[in-house]
């Protein structure tokens, strides 16, 4: 094939790098220019958290520290819903070698995404509790839109955050306002999340948002990358050192723990009064 045109070219290695990374759930388009990528998550409706979206989301991380990522905005396709966290209804009655492959994706999925050696930025474009507020969690910098909810609301369904989840939020609003946070489960409006540092800046549209997200990874556009890296690495490696030593471990109780007849109790109690759709009998 002739490339006319330099904006041939671009457009081909730009169809190539998003060949190489898409997938139906994650799209992945990268900005030639910048180098900057965008992973958009979209699993209708609510982008919730089933293995098989984990396990896309691990492939798009892997392939972007791979080509050499210059920066990452996570964002979602839904206008209401940035991700409304594990797929209750799979948690729900489970299999259990579902779910013990399911919670060994999530934990390489924030192993990749917290411990990236590029930058990233979560455009919370809709709510976010749980696992959405642990995705976001896990990137740099986060901006959100007015109107939504962020939070990790664990307790209110029946569970602890694991360690490293608390570690996030503690690193993040501090310990006092992480135990407040943590032990009631609490959902926190826009704004409130901005008042404790949860999110580092509000955005009336996604457009806004993309460009405060930009801004921020800007900044390091003069920084050496291996430099970066490297001090990011050392802010957060204690973190991921010890999800890596205990992981087997974790999934272990894990899977335990949501197999138990309690916890599936509480659980269908959780589904029956908070989601619409009614959990067949
Ligand atoms: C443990 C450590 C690691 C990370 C931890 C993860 C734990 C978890 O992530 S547990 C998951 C906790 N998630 C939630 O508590 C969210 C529950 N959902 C909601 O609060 C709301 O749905 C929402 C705020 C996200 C959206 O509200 P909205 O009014 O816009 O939509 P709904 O009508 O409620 O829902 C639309 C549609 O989506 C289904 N759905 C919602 N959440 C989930 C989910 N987590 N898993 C599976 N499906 C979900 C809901 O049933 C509706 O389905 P139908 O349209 O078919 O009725």
């Amino acid at each position: 094939m002739a490339f006319r045109t330099a904006r041939n070219l671009a457009y081909f290695s730009n169809y190539i790098r998003n060949y190489s990374t898409n997938g139906p759930l994650v799209n992945v388009t990268v900005n030639e220019k910048s180098g900057f990528a965008t992973a958009t998550l979209q699993r209708p409706s609510v982008n919730s958290l089933n293995l098989e979206l984990l396990t896309e989301i691990s492939h798009t991380l892997q392939q972007l520290e791979k080509n050499k990522c210059r920066g990452l905005i996570l964002t979602s396709a839904s206008n209401k819903v940035f991700s409304a966290g594990l797929d209750l209804f799979e948690l729900h009655k489970p299999n259990a070698d579902k779910i013990k492959q399911m919670w060994s994706t999530l934990q390489e999925v924030w192993i990749k995404l917290y411990g990236s050696s590029y930058p990233t930025v979560a455009v919370v474009n809709g709510h976010a509790p749980a696992g959405g507020c642990m995705l976001a969690l896990s990137c740099e910098y986060r901006v959100m839109l007015n109107n939504f909810i962020i939070g990790l609301n664990e307790a209110q369904i029946g569970f602890s955050a694991p360690m490293w989840l608390i570690d996030g939020m503690r690193n993040t609003i501090g310990s006092r306002q992480a135990e407040f946070a943590l032990t009631a489960g609490t959902l926190f409006k826009t704004e409130e999340a901005l008042k404790i540092g949860l999110v580092d800046e509000v955005a009336q549209s996604k457009e806004e948002a993309i460009e405060k997200a930009e801004k921020f990874l800007n900044k390091f556009a003069k920084i050496p990358p291996h430099a970066r890296s490297m001090t990011k690495a050392a802010l957060r490696g204690a973190n991921i050192q010890a999800l890596v030593r205990n992981k087997d471990e974790e999934v272990r109780s894990y899977v335990d723990f949501v197999t138990d007849s309690q916890f599936q109790d509480s659980l269908g109690e959780f589904i029956e009064l908070n989601l619409k759709q009614k959990l067949s009998k």
